[in-house]
């Protein structure tokens, strides 16, 4: 009965340096991450991505250095693993400007920065791409992170997303309740640009932040931009579920994966919300050619320059694990060694030898969702990923700028699109919204969405029940706001 089947949704991953995710694949000739400083490079991204159809350009932000294995910056610097980076938000006008369709998604994190001027930003790329933005919420996980902002160390994790719910209230209020549609008549035989009565404070006054208003920029299509998160924690979920429209989502199989959705969407409903009010997005690494083999021997190519080191410093390795016996178990070693597991739990377990650590990083990253071989082999996979896992789109990783992007557009993209998976021309005028809820017409967010009700200027002022209430006052923070 169903009248057309699910539809694959794509996003282009990308980040402003050279090394991202697939480290050491800078090596490799041919690929243009070196360029990432040009800004030839983000117009060939951008142009690439809307001649794929592409839902968005999907760009990802660390304001720290991976510091590792007691040796400072250096092998991170070394690697080029997310350092030299450059600012994100500042590459979206560029490639605006050379597309019409396309979207961008915008990471940022809200512990370090107070909103008021965030929420200026982000608004004056929702106006100037008339709707086409995201914005990545990420609430920071490096410790040199904090040491950037005054911090000694990191806020505790939780702490943070206490701090970026009320960031997110802020936005909300500056961006759904401040100024009205109408706001702006720019009438000159009236002498009025804009309506004095149609736009308002905000005076927000909570734990973390005190902002009068109002917002300084009149409302852009969208004006909340979609909201995208990532998250693998309890309290992560709880901000998903009031907060995120995109959630990225991970798990080892599919029973997990679905859980994970399942769980996400049940917090979402006792938030008000409906189940596919929210969007699952994978991380995804595809490799192909015209045949399996054909696919295979490029994948044992771009394996060749593969850097474990570059992954182990992503992956917040607190020592180097290559100097250490296979046989011990790395909660042993870092006890031994009078090392936290810090944010290593992100990627390993305590319990686990230092040689299936490696080895799970030698696998070249492969992950959950890899495929790897000829566009029917992974059109086939790509299709299992949407009806049996339950997601309903990916981040593309890549391997090598542009060959991924242009594989995955001559290649996959027809096999999709002969399967009915995926879209064959762009809707004109459509927001990033309306693209990726195929909800024509509805660029705003829903009015069961949480930001909704500043839209009754009633309740801007009045309090809104904190997403974690017991945490403790004040934050670090409260003294930059
Ligand atoms: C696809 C994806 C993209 C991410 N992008 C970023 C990023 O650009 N910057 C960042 O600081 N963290 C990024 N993260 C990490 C998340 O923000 C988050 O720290 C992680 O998912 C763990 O969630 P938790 O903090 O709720 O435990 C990303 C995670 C995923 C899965």
């Amino acid at each position: 009965m169903s009248a057309r089947p699910k539809q694959l949704h794509v996003n282009l991953f990308e980040m402003a340096c050279v090394s991202h995710i697939v480290h050491g694949m800078w090596r490799m000739p041919g690929n243009n991450r070196h360029r990432m400083g040009e800004m030839a490079y983000w117009l060939e991204v951008a142009k690439l991505s809307e001649e794929g159809l592409f839902d968005a350009v999907f760009l990802a932000d660390v304001i720290g250095t991976y510091d590792r294995f007691g040796a400072g910056d250096a092998p991170a610097l070394r690697e080029g693993v997310q350092i030299p980076n450059l600012d994100p938000l500042m590459l979206v006008p560029a490639m605006a400007a050379v597309t019409r369709h396309v979207g961008f998604g915008v990471t940022f994190s809200t512990t370090y920065e107070p909103p008021f001027a965030f929420a200026r930003r982000m608004a004056t790329l929702d106006l100037l791409t008339g709707g086409r933005v995201g914005w990545n919420v990420v609430t920071s996980y490096l410790r040199s992170a904090a040491q950037n902002f005054g911090l000694d160390d990191e806020i505790p994790h939780d702490r943070r997303y206490a701090i970026a719910d009320e960031y997110m209230d802020v936005l909300y209020k500056l961006w759904e309740g401040s100024w009205d549609d109408t706001a702006v008549r720019n009438d000159a035989a009236a002498g009025i640009y804009t309506n004095p009565d149609a736009v308002r404070r905000i005076n927000h006054t909570g734990t973390h932040f005190r902002v009068a208003g109002p917002h300084l920029v009149q409302p852009g299509r969208q004006r909340t931009p979609v909201v995208f998160q990532a998250t693998g924690s309890p309290a992560g979920l709880e901000f998903a579920a009031r907060h995120a429209e995109v959630v990225f989502i991970g798990g080892q199989t599919t029973a997990d994966v679905r859980a994970n959705i399942a769980r996400t969407r049940e917090r979402a409903r006792a938030h008000g919300r409906h189940g596919d009010d929210i969007r699952f997005i994978v991380m995804a690494g595809i490799v192909t050619d015209t045949t399996d083999a054909l696919a295979r021997k490029k994948l044992e190519k771009y394996q060749q320059y593969y850097s474990t080191e570059g992954a182990l410093v992503h992956a917040q390795a607190e020592i180097d694990l290559r100097r250490y016996d296979p046989n011990e178990r790395i909660g042993d070693v870092l006890r031994r060694e009078g090392v936290t597991f810090g944010n290593m739990n992100r990627r390993f377990r305590p319990d686990q030898t230092i040689g299936s650590a490696l080895r799970q990083i030698a696998t070249f990253d492969e992950g959950r969702f890899f495929a790897v071989g000829s566009p029917t082999t992974v059109a086939t996979q790509i299709e299992g990923w949407l009806d049996i896992d339950g997601v309903d789109g990916i981040n593309l990783r890549q391997y090598h700028s542009f060959d991924t992007a242009r594989d995955f557009i001559d290649l996959i993209i027809p096999e999709l699109q002969r399967r009915g998976r995926y879209r064959t021309a762009y809707t004109p005028g459509e927001s990033l919204r309306e693209r990726l809820f195929e909800r024509p017409g509805q660029a705003r967010l829903p009015e069961r969405h949480f930001a909704a009700r500043y839209r009754d200027p009633a309740a801007l002022h009045a309090p809104a029940a904190p997403l974690f209430p017991d945490e403790p006052a004040p934050s670090p923070l409260s003294k930059a706001s």
